[in-house]
């Protein structure tokens, strides 16, 4: 089992860095400003619009895991809002991301529960189903299986593969000092002329 870096420890700009600069899901963006998440990846593929495979998912998901969930990048319909946050809070689940849209926004930085999605929209979801839970799925274009360290922040979410995650995190940590080096370089700059 992988120690999986603490929320916020490591930028995911820096951490896809790491990954030739790949690895990010396009499009989704944290709800609320100082979000952040870092955990494990509990994978669901849902029907668009549609959350009945996310509250299944809250029947085994575990403390700190990260609730992914490819719901078809659909933005008519909201997957998730208040109700479904404060279930995820109560179980201390490591937040969620979301390739389709929530509500209830407001409440959902009060409750402080970090999620992740491509759009906001007030119009609720169906609980028809169906659904997959525990498959490897796409989120933002990247792919994103049980287990794998999905983190978020200001900038938004990646995904490292679960057998890459210690390189990526050394790497990460290597390109943070080379960064430091430069910030201090572009303290040294005076204007000219
Ligand atoms: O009604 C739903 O399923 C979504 C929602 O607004 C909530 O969880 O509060
Ligand atoms: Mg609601």
């Amino acid at each position: 089992m992988h120690d999986y870096p603490t929320p916020g420890a490591l930028p995911v700009a820096t951490v896809s860095d790491a990954m030739d600069r790949f690895g990010v899901a396009d499009g989704i963006r944290p709800l609320w400003p100082g979000a952040t998440l870092s955990g494990p990846a509990f994978t669901v593929w849902t029907r668009p619009g549609d959350n009945k495979g996310l509250h299944a998912a809250f029947e085994t998901i575990r403390r700190g895991e990260v609730l992914v969930v490819n719901g078809g990048g659909d933005t008519s319909r909201a997957l998730i809002g208040e109700l479904v946050v404060q279930k995820a809070r109560a179980l201390r689940v490591g937040g969620i991301v979301l390739d389709g849209a929530a509500r209830d926004v407001a409440e959902l930085a009060a409750l402080g529960v970090p999620v992740f999605a491509r759009a906001v929209t007030p119009a609720g979801p169906w609980k028809n189903g169906p659904y997959r839970i525990g498959e490897p799925i796409a989120v933002g274009g990247v792919p994103a299986a049980p287990g794998d360290w999905v983190l978020g922040d200001d900038d938004g979410v990646a995904v490292v593969p679960r057998a890459r995650i210690d390189e990526v995190v050394e790497g990460a940590r290597g390109l943070i000092a080379g960064e430091a080096e430069r910030r201090a370089a572009n303290q040294r700059l005076v204007p000219r002329g």
